[in-house]
């Protein structure tokens, strides 16, 4: 039927509606044991390519598989893809456990399902109030459920953490975290990196339907070259001590400091030591993904489309 590994595959993927180039060549596989962030602002194709994925929407070129097939060739999909792609149209006069019985005998999975992921999620006390009085966090938490049903070896969430409050996006990340953790494959869009920071493993970065960046969140992190702050007694004195040593990336900032690019904070102090200059104040810049994220995406909405690089592997810069 399927090699059950688990693997999402997109590759070399294209979407095109008309004139409008959704989707846009993009690679990148999704294992089991991980949870990936598929992550890019509004309209740069995340919900098309998962549509694709789940065989919503048909491919102008290129493939999207799960266990090494399309969807529609998977034989049993709801046992083995659990997907939410947008908060569902439940019915406001059905009891939440009643809509997941419904979706139970849909898929063919035993009553008793339906109890157990509506434990899981957290709804165990609101099962039998009607889904309609739910708050948009409950209805997330109910189409996890949904997805859920099938004991699912592939999870697929758009825009998951999207109405939950601080500690349901807590409680989600520990649950996606230990769900990957049993050897699923979970996959989960946002527009916002600082939302999923701290539940991905790696990230699928797309900007304008390409990949800007792929690979463990770590590796984006260490991309972004940190800097020391220092405030010397002395700035010409501590530049120059630093360019007789061989380090060239020194930048003089508005607010008086200087600002060194690839050396640590105890080389800079020492450097300053050694040629007499006082410090004031020295500090490791921290790395701040938010903003790499931006300059990764913000050429989306520019009034002209620059060329841009084809992708070329996995862990690097497209
Ligand atoms: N059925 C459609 N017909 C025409 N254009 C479409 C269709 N679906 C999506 N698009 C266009 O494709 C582009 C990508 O849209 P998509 O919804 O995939 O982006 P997204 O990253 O999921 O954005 P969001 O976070 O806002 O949902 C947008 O320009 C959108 O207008």
């Amino acid at each position: 039927m399927h090699d059950g590994s688990g693997l999402i595959a997109v590759q070399n993927l294209t979407k095109q509606f008309g004139p409008v180039v959704a989707v846009q060549n993009l690679s990148f596989t999704v294992s089991p044991g991980s949870v990936t962030g598929f992550l890019g602002p509004n309209g740069a194709g995340k919900t098309t390519t998962l549509r694709m994925l789940l065989g919503l929407v048909r491919p102008t070129g290129g493939t999207a598989t799960i266990n090494g097939r399309p969807f529609h060739q998977l034989g049993q999909p709801g046992r083995v893809v659990g997907a939410v792609l947008e908060a569902q149209g439940f019915h406001p006069a059905r009891s939440a456990r009643d809509h997941l019985r419904v979706y139970a005998a849909a898929i063919g999975v035993p009553d008793a399902q339906a109890d157990q992921v509506i434990g899981l999620v957290g709804l165990g006390s609101a099962a039998d109030r009607k889904v309609g009085g739910f708050s948009l966090g409950m209805k997330q938490r109910l189409a996890l459920a949904t997805a859920l049903l099938g004991d699912p070896q592939v999870l697929v969430l758009d825009e998951p953490a999207n109405g939950l409050d601080p500690e349901g996006i807590a409680w989600l990340r520990t649950f996606l975290q230990s769900y990957a953790r049993m050897g699923r494959t979970v996959l989960i869009s946002s527009h916002l990196l600082a939302e999923v920071e701290q539940t991905v493993d790696q990230v699928v970065i797309i900007s304008r339907g390409q990949t800007m960046f792929y690979g463990p969140l770590e590796q984006l992190r260490q991309s972004q070259q940190k800097r020391v702050l220092v405030q010397p007694s002395d700035i010409n004195a501590l530049a120059t001590a630093l360019r007789a040593e061989g380090v060239q990336a020194i930048e003089q900032l508005p607010d008086g400091r200087l600002a060194v690019s690839g050396v640590d904070s105890r080389r800079v102090a020492d450097s300053a030591l050694k040629a007499g200059v006082s410090i004031y104040g020295i500090q490791e810049e921290q790395v701040d993904l938010e903003r790499l994220f931006f300059q990764l995406t913000s050429g989306q909405y520019a009034g002209y489309a620059p060329a841009p690089a084809p992708f070329k592997q996995q862990g690097g810069w497209a």
